[in-house]
């Protein structure tokens, strides 16, 4: 699954090059980052709203996979725009890996 990813953020390096009327990604690119970040922004929220949505009503699961998946994309996008690669961001989680968090909380108080 972690293919798909680097699959996808191949695909978004590559539309960098594309015009804005070709590609959605490209539309994006040429609107720049911070219509990128209120995208981000806009995702999260719906994100946010379908998981609330989940606790009442066990039919929204679709919903807030499909919104998560919206989140993960356009996170990608703002990625991309900013030359940050997915394996970066895997790399950090695998530091982390075994790290308590509660540990590495404690830690930074003293
Ligand atoms: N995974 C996605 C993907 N997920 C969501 N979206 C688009 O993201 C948009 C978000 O939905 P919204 O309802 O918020 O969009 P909107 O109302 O048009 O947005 P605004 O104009 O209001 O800002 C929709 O247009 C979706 O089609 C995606 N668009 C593209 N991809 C991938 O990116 C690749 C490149 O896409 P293009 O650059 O468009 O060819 C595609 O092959 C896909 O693999």
């Amino acid at each position: 699954m972690i293919d798909i990813l680097n699959k996808l953020a191949e695909t978004l390096d590559q539309r960098k090059g594309a015009a804005a009327d070709s590609s959605y990604v490209a539309s994006l690119y040429a609107k720049g980052l911070d219509k990128i970040l209120e995208k981000v922004g806009e995702e999260a929220f719906e994100t946010v709203l379908a998981a609330k949505n989940l606790e009442q009503d066990a039919a929204q699961r679709d919903k807030l996979i499909y919104e998560t998946a919206d989140l993960w994309f356009h996170t990608l996008v703002m990625m991309s725009h900013l030359d940050i690669k997915p394996d970066e961001i895997l790399q950090e989680l695998a530091r982390r890996e075994g790290l308590s968090g509660l540990a590495e909380k404690a830690s930074r108080l003293k």
